[in-house]
């Protein structure tokens, strides 16, 4: 699914207005009808105080329209105009004048204002700012937000929580609202999978409001999310003839002492995930514990009991995985450096691999063409230095991957792999995959598609998501606390068997009004 940009939004809604024939205010009220529609379905009317807080835009025209549509179903509502500004929307005083006719009578907030009563157990509706916000709301809409925030009500925040800019980052925190659940509008909005915005959209959901077709289709955008519609194409059947030649060879190499069960990890991921061969290449020490936990895995050994100190071997791997419990002794760097000087397979490259390519600027310009790196944060900031904030982060990563050719793989709870300018949001995952070795599991994955003929940047992106599918899978059975790296492994297969299962049919709705 593409994530447009606010520019993007407000050309698509006038692309919509035009090419349908409809004027802005029918528009607004298919947004109110879904909203409200969403609501009711829900509701089933209770008798529950509806706060509907609406500013004096757009968003806040959604807002009054809904509140139209809830008081002609009886609902108790509350509607609190938060006046920051002269410069109301014709659609905002339009359906403010329809509110009126209906002797519905607005509570308006100003800077001097007491601000109104929210128990717990109210229903708030934050329709304040849209996507219109270009500057931060002033001191006392702030104070507005921070009350709403104190009150532990349910929120619904209408397109994206007040206070949160569309394509920058927040500046004053305390500033936007927390929203129990997002109802946006035909596109999710890229601050929902950034860690320092995410925060304030618990849960999202998109309406589908109509939006042309032509224009959605035909727009390009910076961000993709990827769910499972826009990996199922990437999948490639097997063969019927096909032999374990057919699906590649993939070397990992990694391990040090005590952090041999790293390289357990990939290897097994990576054959779970399709690779016909698998050859690990490990310091001594980690010949009989590797060869007793996975048998189907080759080994090479380093001549060095504890660390790799030289990478020579004389198979023949279509792609190597590198870097996971590798350790950053001198003795390994040096290797490493050698490597790269004579490598010209593919690489996947991860943890500590990350970690001397850090250490050591000049190795970068060594890496084949779209080499693909799997930093988590700290490994981010190792390799690129820090930044002001998430965009900042983007920003600098996307330099990188260019200046270097490389895939960025940055890792988190919406992990997001950049290439050649563009960025893929992933939606699987959970917290549950927040524990040790998870990472591993991820470079064996990708390493192994790799070794089957996607290509990298494919492989990045499919690898991602069946990684994140595999612990949604997992923790069905194990829960957050319980899951762990391994189990997530397990799951591979389940995860490639998901691409193919039928989506669960999608409940009706009850008594829902019509456009
Ligand atoms: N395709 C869609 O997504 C549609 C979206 N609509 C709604 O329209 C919204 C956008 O509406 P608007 O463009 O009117 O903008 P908003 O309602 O988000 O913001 C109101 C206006 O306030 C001004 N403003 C911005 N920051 C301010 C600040 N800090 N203090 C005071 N004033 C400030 C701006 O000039 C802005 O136009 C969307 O978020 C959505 O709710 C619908 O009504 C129509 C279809
Ligand atoms: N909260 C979360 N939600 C979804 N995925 C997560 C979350 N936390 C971590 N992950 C995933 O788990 C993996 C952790 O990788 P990493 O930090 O390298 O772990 P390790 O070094 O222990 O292997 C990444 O793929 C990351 O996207
Ligand atoms: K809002």
């Amino acid at each position: 699914m593409k994530i447009f940009n606010a520019k993007q939004i407000y050309e698509a809604d006038k692309f919509t207005i035009k090419k349908q024939q409809i004027s802005s205010d029918e528009l607004m009220e298919r947004v109110a009808i879904q909203i409200f529609n969403w609501l009711h379905l829900r509701l089933q009317g209770a008798p529950v105080k509806i706060h509907l807080f609406c500013g004096i835009g757009n968003n806040g025209g959604d807002g009054v329209a809904v509140a139209r549509h809830l008081q002609e179903h009886g609902y108790h509502i509350h509607v609190h105009i938060v006046n920051y500004s002269d410069k109301r929307s014709d659609d905002f005083l339009l359906n403010l004048n329809r509110l009126k006719d209906r002797k519905i009578w607005p509570n308006f907030i100003n800077s001097d204002s007491e601000f109104p009563e929210i128990s717990n157990e109210d229903i708030v509706i934050d329709a304040i700012f849209g996507i219109g916000l270009n500057r931060n709301p002033d001191a006392w809409v702030v104070k507005l937000i921070q009350n709403i925030n104190a009150s532990n009500a349910f929120v619904l925040g209408v397109d994206i929580p007040s206070g949160l800019f569309t394509d920058r980052a927040v500046e004053i925190k305390e500033g936007v609202v927390r929203a129990s659940y997002v109802l946006s509008f035909q596109t999710p909005k890229l601050v929902f999978f950034l860690p320092e915005t995410g925060i304030y959209s618990n849960q999202w959901e998109i309406l589908d409001i109509g939006i042309d077709p032509e224009y959605l289709m035909n727009t390009a955008v910076d961000y993709d999310l990827i769910g499972k519609h826009e990996v199922l194409p990437l999948y490639i059947p097997r063969e019927k003839f096909s032999h374990k030649g057919t699906y590649g060879h993939a070397l990992i190499v990694g391990g040090s002492y005590g952090k041999i069960g790293s390289v357990q990890l990939a290897s097994k991921a990576c054959l779970l995930t399709g690779s016909g061969l698998v050859t690990a290449y490990l310091p001594k020490c980690g010949y009989i514990p590797m060869q007793t936990a996975l048998p189907e895995v080759m080994i090479i050994t380093d001549e060095d009991e504890k660390n790799i100190s030289t990478i020579n071997f004389e198979i023949s791997p279509n792609v190597i995985g590198i870097g996971i419990g590798l350790s950053t002794v001198k003795n390994t760097q040096k290797a490493f450096e050698e490597f790269l000087k004579k490598n010209t397979l593919p690489l996947v490259i991860d943890a500590d691999g990350i970690n001397i390519l850090s250490e050591n600027k000049s190795f970068l310009k060594l890496l084949p063409a779209q080499t693909i790196l799997t930093p988590h944060p700290k490994e981010l900031e190792r390799l690129i230095g820090s930044w002001k904030d998430d965009f900042d982060k983007l920003k600098k990563a996307k330099a990188f991957s260019k200046k270097y050719d490389c895939v960025l793989v940055l890792k988190g709870a919406h992990t997001i792999t950049l290439y050649n300018n563009k960025g893929y949001i992933n939606t699987t995952g959970n917290p549950g995959m927040a524990t040790a070795g998870s990472g591993d599991v991820l470079t064996g994955i990708i390493t192994g598609l790799i070794a089957q003929g996607y290509s990298t940047e494919t492989a990045a992106v499919f690898g991602v998501y069946l990684h994140g599918k595999a612990g949604d899978i997992a923790v069905e059975n194990y829960g957050y606390q319980a899951l762990i790296a391994s189990t997530i492994s397990d799951a591979i297969g389940d995860a490639f068997i998901d691409l193919f299962k039928a989506p669960n049919p999608v409940p009706e709705q009850e008594e829902p009004i019509e456009e």
